[in-house]
């Protein structure tokens, strides 16, 4: 490690113990198993594939068959796979369907129960429409998905029963047009999650890619936690989980590079306030955030376009309300959670 700028020195032994023993012990990577290793790990569980999708018709194909492939066909290591439409716009749940991916309308699921609006909204619809012991979530914007995203998320689960949630985490560049920054992408990421979960959840400092959308969990652990409805569910899970179940209880795979479909920056700002709100949400909840107000959930954007009160740009007014789902378990009667060994 190296000293930053004006950061002190980063040496080894600046790195919180714990920390640098988490890291040790919960990091691994997707080659550390074979795809028929896990299959003969599974001793009778079963796994579900969720990938929730919004306008995802030029990628998500190519995911479902990859995972189809090589991890339904050639080793029989995911049981389900399902594509939640995420009211899209696009021939996402042909696509999907045509690859050989289940594929549910998000407001389908739980009907009548009224629908809700985001990515957190489709990935509490995916595991409530799914039955898998193992639950692996996958982005269905990848360009370079690979089956080994899903072994590596799976391996830990399949060997640890200590461990209940796993994260992957890669190499991101940022892809724009005719210029690659090979470590560019994340910008949600490195500039408000990374900063405020170290501020507020050191323990938490040594996940890679907190924000990572591909991650995998036990469904006992994952229908026990509540899910934001829209960007802030990853942020969301992690305090959540680490504050439940420990930082012992969560790992994360190292699973090579990941390029995906970019949004642009004021959708980012958008992301990023949920992020915060999220982790506001989660202070107060802790106690440890007292404020004489609560903070505005209106979030004003300005683009070129329509003049706005004498202004030159349209002002876009966006509400970044934190709702969230509450445990799946709650909707449902369950077993009382068997304690990890
Ligand atoms: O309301 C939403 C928003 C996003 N997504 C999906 O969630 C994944 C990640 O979303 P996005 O790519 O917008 O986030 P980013 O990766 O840019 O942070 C993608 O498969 C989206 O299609 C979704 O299903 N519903
Ligand atoms: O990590 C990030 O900063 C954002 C944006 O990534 P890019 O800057 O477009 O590579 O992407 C992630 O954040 C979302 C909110 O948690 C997740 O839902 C996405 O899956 C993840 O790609």
């Amino acid at each position: 490690m190296h000293a930053t700028g004006t950061g002190v020195d980063t040496a080894e032994n600046a790195v919180p113990a714990a920390i640098g023993t988490w890291l040790r012990r919960r990091s691994a990577r997707a080659d550390d198993w074979t795809a028929a290793e896990l299959v003969a790990a599974k001793r009778g569980r079963t796994v579900s594939v969720v990938i929730p999708a919004r306008d995802e018709q030029e990628t998500v194909g190519e995911i479902v068959r990859t995972i189809r492939t090589a991890l339904v066909d050639e080793h029989p290591l995911v049981d389900e796979v399902l594509v939640v439409d995420s009211h899209s716009t696009d021939a996402t749940a042909e696509v999907a369907a045509a690859a050989g991916a289940t594929v549910v309308a998000q407001d389908a699921v739980l009907y009548p129960l009224p629908g809700l609006r985001g990515k957190g909204e489709a990935l509490w619809k995916g595991l409530a429409a799914t039955t898998g012991d193992l639950v692996v979530f996958v982005d269905g914007d990848l360009y370079d998905f690979t089956a080994g995203y899903v072994i590596g998320l799976l391996g830990p689960l399949l060997a640890d029963r200590g461990v209940d949630y796993v994260k992957g985490f890669y190499h991101r560049p940022l892809v724009g047009a005719g210029h690659t920054d090979a470590d560019g992408g994340g910008r949600v990421t490195e500039l408000v999650a990374r900063p405020l979960l170290n501020m507020y959840w050191p323990q938490l400092a040594g996940f890679v890619q907190p924000l990572a959308g591909e991650y995998a969990g036990r469904r006992e652990v994952l229908e026990r936690i509540p899910f934001v409805t829209h960007y802030g569910v990853e942020v969301g899970h992690l305090i959540d989980l680490v504050e439940w179940r420990g930082l012992d209880a969560l790992a994360q795979v190292d699973l090579g590079t990941r390029t995906h479909r970019h949004q642009g920056t004021q959708a980012l700002g958008r992301m990023s306030g949920q992020i915060m709100l999220t982790i506001m949400d989660r202070l107060k909840a802790h106690g440890r955030l007292v404020s004489a107000e609560s903070p505005s959930t209106l979030l004003a954007q300005f683009q070129r376009g329509e003049p706005t009160h004498g202004v030159e740009r349209e002002l876009v007014l966006t509400d970044l309300a934190l709702t969230q789902r509450p445990p799946l378990s709650t909707f449902r009667q369950r077993e009382p959670l068997r304690e990890s060994a």
